[in-house]
């Protein structure tokens, strides 16, 4: 089969162009062929009509007028023979009396003698002498008795209008005996029939054969009688045999009508008198209808011409505009393969192929390029004539032809596809994507096609990368919040439910802080393949961020089902992970929302499940909760509450109180230490119980820190700007702020920035914080040593630090929590431990602070154990740093009863 080229099209475009006109010609030479053929036909039919009418005519006339003469035969005959056997001079009077002649055509019935004078007369009186007329000498001479038809001689003048039917009389031996003479309207004989009955112009005429009997009736009812005014034809050649028709055209004069016209002329002899009937019809009347017909068929003709001609013009020019655009398609599609021959991209003319309704059905590729025939894994000479139906298969094939429909709509179409796995003649593809733009070229539609394979694979790498968690494999936030809805949507339409477990490890930063972040990595992904371990294939987990897990159940039947899987992987957690022949307890807080009644949408369903985690976690930790709307007020407060942080953080709403430390004998303000204090300013003065815990699990506490340690070297260079005597001040650091490091490297920017000394500055860290061998902490604490900056341990005995793992870490003061300092006085065993605690820690090089010395027999007490500084509201309370500048001056804080 071969395959139709793209260039054909406006070769033919160009052959129709021409091919529409002459087609139209020739419909046009055919129309007026079969016009004028049956106008003609018609017109001889009109003419024969005509011909036989004529004919008819005459023959009816004939008829007649040979009876009406055979009337006046037999009247004559009657009326000769009473004159010859009475020869009573009265004798038509009497006729007449009695009631003959009455008829009014009867204009005289006379009777003249044989001296040529009225011998009788019944309707007229002549005296003139008679026997010089011609009917009388005629009569005379002749002794026929035949009736005699002729028009009245000159000197019966007054019988102008009448014809004369006259008869020899005859004596009784046979001897002529005068003229029997009768005078009818000549009007009797043409009143055949009414004058319009043959027609405009025709014309009705009775001839004598022997005579000058000449009568004719035109169709206005006017009666001619005098050759000169006659119309008939004066030739009598006209009419030469007994009965005929003839067409006796326009020529005036002899042979023709006097007036003229054509007429078509039918003629009867009669036999019994020498008369001619004649009947001329108007040859123009009998042709109206042929004339009228013709003048129809013409303007019909004429139309049908106007409108072929025109219709054959339009279709003649969208021909040629179909040829131009055509020739412009091709055009394009030599522009467009020149263009891509050279390049990446594959090319493609595709043309539609429509039903009989001008439905598209499909495609057929009418050229191409090389490089497009190569993603088909074809040559171009193949792929050019291919259906697009039969080069990609099935559902794909669909598509590409509903996609290739809505291009020829709408004129423009680009999208990324990923191509079918073969092509349909079961050639292997060579392209995996494609970027695919379609423009409307013409009728058809111009693709490039571009290989994407290789960029759609590295997006499909990076999705996977931005859906993955490094670290366990397991997807991860970013994928689970787009997968959510989806799901939510699904089981919305199948009337499911779906539940999401919130997970949180319990004692994971514990973990992750004493023993490291490369322990923490490894038990984040034990954590999470022993979480997969409890799980449905269906049920989909995603780490959502540090300890976190998000488990999605779906379907599932009841709350309890739920409760159940909870209930499995928090015992699951119980057991302990044993890494590096170490054993580290963790647990694991599970909250659950419940869709759709705890939430229509993933936020708020992640956001409930926390808030049930926390709620859980609040109350003791390894459980699970479900959601219930009363949990959320208590996190929404913190949830506020950390939104205010961050406000205070940025519009600095922190300030620094300090508290005396005194030499414990003598009073002498030696240093002090810089307590934090928010003064929200509608809420007023916010106490660091409040906050700094929170601040320390949401990581707030890292720029809050950084605050403070800025805000006591402005106080302490404030203080030297003014003159004070400065004491050093301790600052408290957050086990949060060495974890994330920098500590020192903010210490030393501040000190320069403000010019402070070392030695001015001093940092608390809590015994807690330092409990495990953190490397990170030791280094960044032996760092902030080595600025000069002095090193406390805060709270001493609340944790479980051995004195000589403090001395290690070359500590320089320790800050004996004040539940010790209660205990003094009260019991003996308080006052035993405190006093091991100073020995040792003096043993060691350290110096010992009382903290939360509030009365006067503490004081007694710590000055006999030997303890160096008390702190307390003995002393004073927190103070900002106008009231501490003054006890800075005063110096010494003792009053008299505390003086030693
Ligand atoms: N009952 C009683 N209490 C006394 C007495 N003398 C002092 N105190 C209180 O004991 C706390 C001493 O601070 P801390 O042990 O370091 O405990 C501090 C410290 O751990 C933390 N904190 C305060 N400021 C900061 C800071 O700037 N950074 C960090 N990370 N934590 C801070 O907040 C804790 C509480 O601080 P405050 O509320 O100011 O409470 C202060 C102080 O007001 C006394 O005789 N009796």
């Amino acid at each position: 089969m071969t395959k139709p080229s793209a260039h054909t099209a406006p070769r033919t475009h160009r052959f129709l162009a021409l091919l529409w006109p002459a087609l139209a010609l020739l419909a046009c030479a055919a129309l007026w062929t079969t016009a004028v053929l049956r106008a003609n036909a018609e017109h001889r039919r009109a003419e024969d009509q005509a011909f036989k009418e004529a004919d008819a005519y005459a023959e009816a006339y004939e008829q007649y007028v040979t009876r009406s003469i055979a009337q006046m035969d037999q009247i004559t005959m009657q009326l000769k023979h009473s004159w010859e056997h009475t020869h009573k001079r009265a004798l038509l009077e009497d006729m007449r009396r009695d009631g003959m002649f009455t008829d009014s055509a009867f204009i005289a019935v006379s009777v003249i003698g044989r001296d040529g004078r009225l011998a009788s007369s019944s309707g007229f009186k002549v005296d003139a002498d008679l026997s010089t007329a011609a009917f009388f000498r005629q009569h005379r001479d002749n002794n026929s008795s035949a009736l005699r038809i002729a028009m009245p001689p000159p000197e019966l003048g007054m019988l102008r209008g009448a014809v004369l039917f006259t008869r020899r009389l005859d004596t009784l031996d046979d001897e002529f005996d005068g003229v029997l003479l009768m005078a009818v309207d000549a009007a009797y004989f043409t009143s055949f029939v009414s004058a319009p009955t043959l027609g405009a112009h025709s014309l009705l005429a009775l001839v004598g054969s022997e005579s000058n009997l000449r009568i004719e009736q035109d169709s206005s009812g006017a009666v001619r009688l005098d050759a000169r005014s006659s119309l008939l034809p004066a030739n009598a050649e006209r009419w030469p045999v007994a009965h005929g028709v003839q067409l006796v055209d326009a020529k005036p004069g002899q042979t023709g009508f006097g007036d003229g016209r054509a007429r078509v002329l039918g003629w009867r002899r009669a036999t019994a008198y020498p008369v001619v009937a004649l009947v001329a019809l108007s040859h123009e009347a009998a042709l109206v209808g042929a004339g009228a017909y013709w003048r129809d068929s013409r303007t019909y003709t004429s139309i049908a011409t106007v409108v072929l001609l025109l219709s054959a013009g339009v279709a003649s020019m969208l021909s040629l505009r179909a040829a131009t655009r055509a020739r412009e398609r091709d055009e394009v599609a030599r522009a467009y393969r020149t263009a891509t021959e050279s390049g990446n991209d594959g090319f493609y003319m595709v043309a539609p192929l429509r039903d009989r309704k001008g439905q598209i059905i499909d495609f057929r590729i009418v050229d191409c390029n090389e490089r497009g025939a190569f993603f088909y894994g074809m040559t171009r000479e193949h792929l050019v004539g291919s259906l697009v139906s039969r080069f990609e298969r099935g559902l794909a094939s669909a598509e590409l032809i509903a996609t290739y429909r809505q291009a020829m709509a709408t004129g423009f179409h680009a999208e990324d596809r990923r191509m079918p796995d073969a092509a349909g003649g079961d050639g292997q593809l060579n392209i995996r994507w494609g970027h695919r733009r379609l423009v409307r070229v013409g009728d058809g539609l111009a693709v490039t096609l571009q290989d994407i394979s290789e960029r759609k694979e590295h997006e499909v790498q990076l999705a996977r990368l931005a859906n993955e968690d490094s670290l366990t494999g397991l997807p991860n936030r970013h994928w689970f919040l787009h997968f959510v809805p989806t799901a939510l949507a699904h089981a919305e339409a199948h009337g499911q439910g779906v539940a999401l477990l919130f997970i949180d490890l319990d004692e994971f930063k514990q973990v992750n802080d004493s023993h490291g972040h490369a322990v923490g990595d490894r038990l984040l992904k034990a954590a999470a393949t022993r979480l997969l371990s409890q799980l449905r294939p269906s049920d989909r987990v995603a780490r959502f961020g540090g300890d976190e897990f998000i488990v999605l159940l779906s379907p599932f039947d009841t709350d309890e089902q739920v409760g159940m899987v909870a209930q499995r992987i928090i015992q699951a957690f119980n057991k302990p992970f044993q890494i590096d022949q170490e054993q580290h307890a963790i647990g694991a807080s599970v909250g659950i929302s419940v869709f759709p009644r705890d939430g229509k949408d993933a936020a708020t369903l992640i956001r409930h499940s926390d808030i049930a985690m926390y709620a859980g976690k609040n109350e003791g930790k390894g459980q699970y909760r479900f959601f219930d709307p009363a949990q959320s007020n208590q996190l929404k407060t913190r949830a506020r509450l950390r939104q205010r942080l961050l406000e205070a953080i940025d519009q600095r709403q922190f300030v620094l109180h300090y508290q005396p430390r005194v030499d414990t004998r003598s009073g002498e303000l030696l240093s002090m230490e810089a307590l934090l204090r928010w003064e929200h300013p509608q809420l007023g003065m916010i106490r660091p119980d409040e906050f700094i815990p929170l601040a320390e699990s949401s990581g707030l506490i890292v720029p809050i820190g950084a605050i403070v340690i800025d805000q006591a070297c402005a106080q302490l260079a404030a203080w030297a700007q003014a003159g004070v005597r400065v004491a050093p001040v301790s600052i408290n650091v957050s086990p949060k702020q060495f974890l994330r490091g920098g500590v020192r490297r903010e210490l030393a920017e501040a000190l320069g920035r403000h010019g402070v000394a070392p030695q001015l500055l001093e940092v608390e860290i809590t015994e807690s914080a330092m409990m495990g061998d953190q490397e990170e902490i030791l280094a960044e604490l032996a760092a902030i040593r080595a600025l000069g900056v002095k090193l406390h341990v805060d709270d001493f005995g609340t944790g479980y630090s051995s004195l000589s793992q403090l001395q290690r870490m070359k500590m320089d003061v320790l800050k004996v929590d004040r539940s010790f300092t209660a205990e003094l006085g009260r019991s003996k065993e308080g006052t035993v431990f405190f006093q091991a605690i100073v020995s040792m820690a003096h043993a060691l090089g350290m110096e010992v602070v009382a903290e939360g010395v509030e009365n006067a027999e503490q004081l007694a007490l710590l000055r006999t154990l030997g303890c160096n500084e008390v702190q307390g509201y003995l002393v004073a309370r927190p103070m900002p740093a106008e009231a501490m500048a003054a006890l800075l001056t005063q110096r010494f804080l003792f009053d008299e009863k505390l003086a030693a």
